[in-house]
């Protein structure tokens, strides 16, 4: 008997882009992009305004021309073939629901375009309007729904025809804060109980760490990083990453053995910790505060509260601010000098 089988061929990815190239104006603004996205996988492209991400989606679902490279689903190369002929839905940021319709006659569109006798649609109808948790309101007008409903009711729409892969552009954009929490947990919940496959782009990270199975960090076009949401937390690939995801103690340093030196002078640095001239992100929680008479001595500028630990800025005497995470009754107040000391458990010498 063979110790192991052999490894199965993997299955094609739904989704694949290939160098896809978008010009405008002679700038690139989708740069020659890799990606693949797996059957049930939901992959969140996240970035800041004008990095490409909705070209890429715009282009995934045809509506944008490449001016170089292919987008493949299943395996076909999509070049030519129009926008109603993949196998795709797409949620717009501002819903854009038809006014003039009911909500059944939002939801039904797509499966009426498809030919689904009536009865058919209004069974669908139905089984959409109890996934998205608005059972009641097929015959509501769409303009007396508020905001959250509005966005399940476009949810709903673009799920009727079943596309085998569903695109959403700031699904969330604009509703208020809890809502959207409240929402990203049922949509989370919900593609993986249908096992449905997203591509969704969204400006707000923290939706697309709640949701995805995989981020895509894009920047001027092209990819920063992708990976899990944890990796990338975790391991930011570089300093334009660990500051979109909001970490500002990021500074150059020169790597040697187990210490980095910093502005902030020298920092222990984990034992696997790439060498030489680098940049070094500390988490505010490796920011520790001490007696003012030890380490590093900073002036405390500002404190924000942020519900579970109140973020604490400083100015070093000597390099740039620093933030900490404190303890919500031991944060020190504004003027205050301190020390502080910096944990190698929470530091990361990027690559
Ligand atoms: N039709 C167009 N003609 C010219 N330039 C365009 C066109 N569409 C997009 N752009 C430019 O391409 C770049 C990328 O735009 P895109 O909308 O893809 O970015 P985005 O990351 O989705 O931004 P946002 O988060 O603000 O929606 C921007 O600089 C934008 O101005």
């Amino acid at each position: 008997m063979p110790s192991s089988l052999p490894s199965l061929p993997s299955p094609p990815s739904l989704l694949g882009l290939e160098d896809a190239t978008v010009r405008f104006g002679g700038r690139a603004v989708l740069d020659a992009v890799a990606l693949d996205v797996a059957e049930h996988e939901v992959v969140c492209v996240l970035g800041p305004s004008g990095s490409g991400k909705s070209t890429l989606l715009r282009a995934v679902a045809g509506l944008q021309h490449l001016d170089a490279g292919r987008v493949l689903l299943d395996g076909r190369d999509q070049t030519g073939v129009p926008a109603h002929r993949r196998e795709v839905g797409l949620m717009f940021q501002d819903h854009q629901l038809f006014p003039q319709r009911d909500v059944a006659g939002n939801v039904a569109f797509g499966p009426r375009m498809h030919g689904a006798s009536r009865a058919e649609q209004r069974r669908r109808v139905t089984e959409l309007l109890e996934l998205v948790g608005l059972p009641d309101a097929a015959d509501r007008a769409v303009g007396a729904l508020s905001g959250g409903e509005q966005q399940r009711v476009a949810l709903a729409r673009a799920l009727a025809p079943r596309p085998r892969l569903l695109m959403l552009d700031e699904p969330l954009g604009q509703l208020d804060r809890s809502l959207r929490e409240r929402l990203v947990v049922e949509l989370r919940e919900l593609f993986g109980r249908l096992g449905t496959t997203v591509l969704a782009v969204t400006h707000d990270q923290g939706e697309a760490f709640a949701l995805a199975d995989r981020v895509v960090v894009m920047r001027d076009g092209r990819i920063a990083q992708a990976g899990t949401p944890l990796e990338v937390w975790q391991r930011p690939a570089d300093a334009f990453v660990a500051r979109f995801l909001g970490f500002d103690n990021v500074v150059a340093a020169t790597v040697a053995g187990p210490a980095a030196d910093t502005p902030w002078g020298k920092l222990p640095v984990p034992e696997d910790a790439p060498q030489g001239d680098r940049t070094v992100l500390v988490r505010p929680a490796g920011v520790l505060l001490v007696a003012a008479d030890a380490g590093l001595r900073c002036t405390v500028t500002a404190r924000t509260f942020k519900g579970t630990h109140v973020a604490v800025h400083l100015q070093p005497e000597n390099g740039p601010r620093l933030e900490a995470a404190c303890p919500l009754r031991a944060a020190p107040e504004v003027g205050e000098h301190v020390g502080v000391e910096f944990d190698a458990a929470e530091t990361v010498v990027l690559g």
